[in-house]
């Protein structure tokens, strides 16, 4: 294949990824929650003047959240897709994908209460 068309093919998928991103935004309430307190805490970041590490640790969890919410909607896309119906089956990988955004999220408040909780109450 020619490298042009490969070129053309990546830059193409980069404008589907993209429309999924903004599709995902627009339709999405629990993303919309996400991504508003992506941006909180991330005007908190500038705020509080958090150190490079934090940062890093910062946005990774935000992008942990948001990239795991996002293929959680997914698999309750395709799952509502497949199966319309009630299904035990359905039920179970919809609840397992919940549990994993869930985790995620844990894991990133506990990260953003060790950043800010010393600077707030210092
Ligand atoms: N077809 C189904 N069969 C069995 N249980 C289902 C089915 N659809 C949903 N559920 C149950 O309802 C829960 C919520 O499913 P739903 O697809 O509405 O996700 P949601 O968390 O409300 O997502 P969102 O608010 O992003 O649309 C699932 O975790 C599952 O326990």
């Amino acid at each position: 294949m020619p490298k042009e068309s490969f070129l053309v093919n990546r830059i193409k998928s980069v404008g589907f990824a993209l429309k999924g991103a903004w599709l995902l935004v627009r339709t999405e309430a629990s993303i919309k929650i996400q991504v508003v307190i992506a941006i909180v805490v991330t005007i908190a970041g500038f705020y509080f003047e958090i150190s490079s590490t934090e940062w890093i640790l910062q946005i990774f969890a935000i992008a942990l959240v948001l990239g795991l919410e996002g293929l959680n909607t997914a698999v309750e896309k395709i799952s509502d897709y497949v199966q319309p119906e009630f299904d035990v089956k359905i039920g179970f990988i919809k609840d397992i994908s919940a549990g994993a955004v869930m985790l995620v999220s844990i894991a990133s408040a506990i990260i953003g209460l060790i950043i800010y909780i010393p600077k707030i109450f210092q």
